[in-house]
């Protein structure tokens, strides 16, 4: 068995201003205070623009609660408009950023090379990557699902040395499951996840294997959570529209009771 700590993290995409992120990280904090949720990390991944916000709450209030960001450039600083650093994220005391999730490889055409960089910066700055990979439908219809995740896993963690990538987390996003309702089966989850996992021992060991925590994400709810999270290779779950609804995130954090 191991030992690694489930995390759960509420990826918000494009949704809440700073004002309601503050609302709504108050919610949280509410809905989780009265037991001790240390066996459970959890995180929130706001816009950008809310990320100081929530730092001031978290800070302030001492709250449990993680934080970081959707993206994070390949450069640390420069003439790159609209991008926001590693340095930026790490300034305001960011654990995560997502790399390749993918709505940015779908409409931002990231590639596993730009990922890699992603991946990258991220380590340099001290934050740890969240590095989404999974297929689409077309690929999974035709059964390439693990070849394909795979060579994501591959391409996004080109060159990065193992005392880097024991630490990394890696969601496994199906395509055709995210904000589709349509949940990939446990099996589903657990055949891929597992996959990942192999390779991993296949390119750094089995003990860094072992430490890695691959998320399932795609239609998470508190209803199907706990079916996901009694597979062996799944360690958490990345959450998009579920995680807007506070109750219902609680509930997810709180998977265990149920
Ligand atoms: O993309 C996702 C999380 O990053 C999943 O989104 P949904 O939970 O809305 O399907």
């Amino acid at each position: 068995m191991s030992d690694r700590k489930p995390l759960m993290a509420g990826n918000w995409k494009m949704n809440l201003n700073h004002l309601e992120a503050i609302a709504h990280v108050q919610k949280l904090a509410f809905g989780l205070a009265d037991k001790d949720y240390e066996a459970v990390e959890v995180a929130v991944l706001p816009p950008f623009v809310d990320l100081r916000s929530v730092q001031t709450l978290v800070d302030g209030d001492k709250l449990k609660i993680k934080y970081g960001a959707q993206d994070i450039s390949a450069h640390d600083s420069g003439a790159y408009t609209g991008e926001i650093s590693g340095p930026m994220l790490a300034k305001l005391k960011c654990t995560y950023a997502v790399v390749g999730h993918s709505e940015r490889r779908q409409y931002h055409d990231e590639t596993d090379e730009l990922c890699n960089a992603k991946v990258k910066a991220a380590f340099r700055n001290d934050l740890t990557p969240i590095l989404c990979v999974g297929e689409g439908l077309d690929v999974r219809k035709a059964g390439n699902q693990v070849a394909h995740t795979l060579a994501q896993v591959d391409g996004g963690l080109k060159d990065v040395p193992a005392e880097q990538a024991e630490t990394v987390v890696i969601a496994y996003e199906p395509v055709w499951a995210i904000g589709t309702g349509e949940v990939a089966t446990p099996e589903d989850a657990q055949e891929v996840c597992g996959a990942i996992r192999g390779r991993l021992a296949e390119l750094y060991g089995q003990e860094v294997a072992d430490k890695v925590r691959i998320q399932y994400g795609g239609s998470v709810k508190s209803g199907n959570v706990a079916a996901i999270m009694a597979q062996p290779d799944v360690d958490g779950a990345l959450i998009g529209g579920a995680s807007l609804d506070a109750d219902e995130f609680v509930k997810i954090v709180r998977f265990r009771d149920q």
